[in-house]
């Protein structure tokens, strides 16, 4: 298991996403990204392919904001605005811009609703509760319109590999499971904040169907 992973610093890393302003940071974002993913990998490798994908969509926006127009990707909201006003968006179907920051960071938001509703059913789990039950049902209550049958299949199948509710509470590394429920409570609002924001922001500039 990781020794490094820490709820804390996923939270941590959503509490410093949001501007005074309510912009949403991309560097604390895909930080906050990048500690989940270092958590799921260390369940083993049959999340393999999930964090793989993860972990290519983090690179595409850490690129863009270590690149030379990385001024305008600081926040979701300049990132929307500067490649909408730059044509940098393939808004029907994929062509000249199959990766841009706007469609590639949607998956990455997509999946944030999927953990916004695992770890509120987490927090509200009791013991006899199973991980891999409460994870395939925040699934399928969000990512998994967005999914092939295949990939669909598949993420079943991962989520059968979930430790059970003890063993997860322990890798969550944030003291007994009391402490690990009032960090939680504290964790989800500020996931649901980033979320509402951004969703807000893509329904406003309809992009929530980016290809
Ligand atoms: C606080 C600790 C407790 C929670 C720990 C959660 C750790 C989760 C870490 C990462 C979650 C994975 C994020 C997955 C992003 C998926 C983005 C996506 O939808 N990609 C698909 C579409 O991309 P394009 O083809 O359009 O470029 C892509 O096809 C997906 C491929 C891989 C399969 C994705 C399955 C997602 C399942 C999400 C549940 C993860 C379960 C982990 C359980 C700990």
């Amino acid at each position: 298991m990781a020794d490094s992973f820490s709820l804390r610093n996923v939270l941590e890393n959503f509490k410093s996403c949001l501007s005074d302003n309510k912009e949403v940071y991309v560097k604390y974002y895909i930080s906050g990204w990048r500690e989940l993913v270092s958590f799921m990998n260390s369940l083993g490798s049959v999340f393999s392919f999930i964090s793989k994908d993860a972990v290519s969509k983090i690179q595409i926006l850490e690129n863009f904001l270590m690149g030379e127009n990385g001024t305008h990707y600081l926040t979701v909201q300049s990132m929307v605005k500067y490649e909408l006003d730059n044509e940098l968006v393939d808004l029907t179907k994929r062509g000249s811009h199959p990766e841009s920051g706007c469609r590639t960071l949607l998956r990455l938001h997509r999946a944030l609703r999927w953990l916004q509703l695992f770890l509120e059913s987490l927090r509200t789990s009791t013991e006899d509760s199973k991980t891999s039950v409460m994870c395939s049902e925040a699934y399928n209550a969000s990512l998994a319109q967005h999914h092939p049958w295949i990939i669909r299949k598949a993420a079943g199948v991962a989520f059968c590999a979930l430790p059970g509710r003890d063993a997860f509470f322990e890798v969550m590394n944030a003291g007994s499971h009391q402490e690990v429920i009032t960090l939680l409570g504290e964790a989800l609002p500020l996931i649901s904040e980033v979320y509402q924001i951004t969703e807000d922001l893509y329904a406003k500039n309809k992009l929530l169907d980016l290809p």
